[in-house]
């Protein structure tokens, strides 16, 4: 009697098994569908929103985009030809129908000649074009860069920095007349959040030309048309209230010489000057303090002072000290804007290879928002150094070359620094350089109250290309994008009871966590000859006047003038633009895995531990 019911039992496993099989293909089935309706522009962010490699073709890329969502390669594979199978092949001609294939071929060599005379034409009208503008580019690329172009507007719109604690974004610059005169052609596409490299190549065989195309994707990029207050209005605006209430505020720009570093960070500065005296304004207690320095060659310089040097010391608290700096109180924005103007035109410039007033230190703006004694927040505006790689600095004097080692290893030591802060780990290590030393509280200020920017800058010219490559792949390392990928990963194979469990260890944690860094920032904030306020220690937001609300409607109107401009008649958005993903990357990869939570716990609560063993 036993058997026949063991048997019975062992077939409804079964069917259980076959159905459940089942409903998995359909939804695999379901997926892959929708992934083969991607546009290549989704495919890209949804790979890097995976931390996935973004190389090959549309087709490669798609395969492995399927592969980490679950669908088998062979069955990716299979797709496109079920896709293709709809498709009526022609019928064959029978075997020695050579009239037939004759006139094929001939039909083929037509279509050959018309492609053909297409191209002349259009190449001839191109270089007529570009006559009259006096331009002197190299045509055939031209029009490769241009179909292969990430077409114009936005994606998506920009991001704001309050909710991101290091936000990289990228700035083209335009191309230049003269630019173009001596034969570049713009290599860059850009339409936020996606940043496109065209690089121009030749074949092995030396003559057959063709583009190679590199896509990035950053928190936020902006084009050539978009203005230092496009930048200002989405990075640093929204800040303002962190500058009152204890934060640490570091802006960054980044990028080969003569990319716009000095032109973004004075347009910065400018909008800064107005934004911060309105602040100044409504809280007549608060008073601005700014100082002025740059790192030239492992030495420091104090702009404001006719280029005292200065020396950098570490005290018995482990606080960096720049002794002998100089800081000025600033009565109004004009004075404070006086002072930027005059650091700037100091700086130590000199004519490279690259460029004949390349900056060859990283200036370094801090400015201080006190209260009688106490630091109520501290913004650090740095423009760094030109990046150059060895080979632009071997026709440059021996000062040159060492100035160009010595850029170079202190950015090095900065992208460590900021990965560093980024993925958490408790060791920044900032005495790698004199850069980084001085820059130690962006890095170890408390997680809340510091804010990074990193305003990788480009120019825009095809012989900039492999620059402009160096400076983005630096710009996207910044970010440690493996660890979210890690941890969304680990976080799908836990258990819902241990996710519970650890949810609860984290919050003993946190409030342990909290209670020591309130111990710690005390003690800290006492050594500090005790300059923090009572507000500090009771850690309360300072409510703030009108200013933010004001740049807030400035932002929506920014965002709702470009929104009109794009739908305007110049900016037209083309038809065959890809659907913009609305949920940043991280948004988006949570909603994918819900699709499989939400089936792992229909099944967990139906059946018993066949069922289970079936889920695993
Ligand atoms: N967005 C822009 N719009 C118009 N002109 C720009 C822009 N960005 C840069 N420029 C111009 O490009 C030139 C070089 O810019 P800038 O001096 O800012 O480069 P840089 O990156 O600071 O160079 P370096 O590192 O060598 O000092 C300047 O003449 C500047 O006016």
């Amino acid at each position: 009697m036993q058997q026949p019911k063991q048997q019975q039992l062992s077939v409804q496993a079964q069917k259980e098994r076959d159905r459940l099989k089942a409903q998995r293909e359909g939804q695999l089935n379901k997926k892959e569908q929708a992934l083969n309706k991607l546009s290549d522009e989704e495919v890209v962010v949804q790979l890097k929103a995976k931390g996935l490699g973004v190389y090959g073709t549309k087709q490669e890329k798609l395969d492995r985009l399927k592969k980490a969502n679950g669908i088998e390669v062979s069955k990716c594979e299979s797709a496109p030809q079920q896709q293709q199978a709809p498709i009526q092949q022609p019928p064959q001609p029978p075997k020695g129908s050579v009239v037939d294939n004759i006139k094929k071929m001939e039909q083929q060599r037509e279509e050959r000649r018309k492609n053909m005379q297409e191209m002349k034409r259009e190449k001839a009208e191109r270089e007529e074009y570009n006559q009259i503008l006096g331009k002197n580019v190299d045509v055939e690329f031209e029009l490769m860069i241009d179909k292969s172009r990430l077409k114009g507007g936005l994606i998506q719109e920009h991001q704001t920095t309050q909710n991101i604690k290091l936000c990289v974004c990228v700035r083209k610059r335009p191309i230049f007349k003269k630019e173009e005169v001596a034969g570049e052609i713009d290599a860059i596409s850009c339409a936020n959040p996606m940043i496109r490299v065209h690089e121009s190549k030749l074949k092995v065989d030396g003559i057959t030309k063709y583009v190679e195309n590199h896509d990035f994707q950053f928190d936020n990029t902006f084009s050539e048309v978009e203005q230092g207050k496009d930048i200002y209005d989405v990075s640093l605006a929204p800040l303002m209230e962190l500058l009152v209430n204890q934060g640490v505020v570091t802006c960054f720009a980044y990028g080969q010489t003569g990319s716009g570093k000095t032109y973004t960070m004075k347009s910065i500065q400018e909008l800064l000057a107005i934004d911060l005296y309105k602040l100044i304004n409504a809280s007549p207690s608060f008073k601005i303090v700014v100082s002025f320095f740059e790192i030239y060659g492992g030495k420091c310089y104090d702009l404001l002072n006719n280029k005292a040097p200065l020396q950098i010391l570490e005290d018995k608290n482990n606080n960096i000290q720049v002794q002998g700096l100089i800081e000025r109180p600033c009565e109004s924005e004009n004075e404070l804007f006086q002072l930027m103007e005059l650091a700037n035109s100091v700086r130590t410039t000199h004519a490279t290879v690259a460029n004949d007033t390349s900056s060859r230190s990283h200036s370094i703006c801090q400015i201080m928002i006190r209260q009688g004694y106490a630091d109520m927040g501290k913004l650090i505006l740095v423009d760094l150094a030109g990046s150059e790689r060895a080979q632009d600095t071997q026709s440059n004097n021996r000062q040159r070359r060492l100035e160009g080692a010595e850029i170079n290893k202190s950015l090095l030591a900065l992208k460590e620094c900021i990965r560093a802060m980024d993925s958490g780990q408790g060791h920044v290590p900032f005495r790698a350089s004199k850069l980084t030393l001085v820059l130690r509280d962006s890095f170890t200020a408390k997680s809340n109250k510091s804010r990074i920017i990193m305003i990788a800058c480009i120019s825009p010219g095809s012989s900039s290309a492999d620059h402009s490559l160096n400076t983005l792949r630096y710009a996207d390392r910044l970010k440690d994008k493996s660890n979210q990928a890690k941890v969304q990963l680990e976080e799908r194979e836990v258990s819902n009871e241990e996710l519970l469990y650890r949810q609860q260890q984290q919050n003993g944690y946190d409030n342990k966590s909290q209670e020591n860094n309130n111990n710690y920032n005390n003690n800290n904030n006492n050594n500090n000859n005790n300059k923090l306020s009572q507000q500090d220690k009771q850690n309360t937001p300072l409510q703030l006047p009108k200013i933010n609300d004001a740049r807030n409607q400035n932002n929506q109107n920014a965002v709702n003038l470009k929104k009109n401009q794009s739908q305007g008649p110049d900016k037209e958005k083309p038809k065959s633009q890809p659907v913009p993903p609305k949920q940043s990357k991280r948004i988006n990869s949570v909603q994918e895995d819900s699709d499989d939570e939400v089936a792992a716990e229909e099944l967990v609560n139906k059946k018993n531990g066949q069922v289970k063993e079936d889920v695993r």
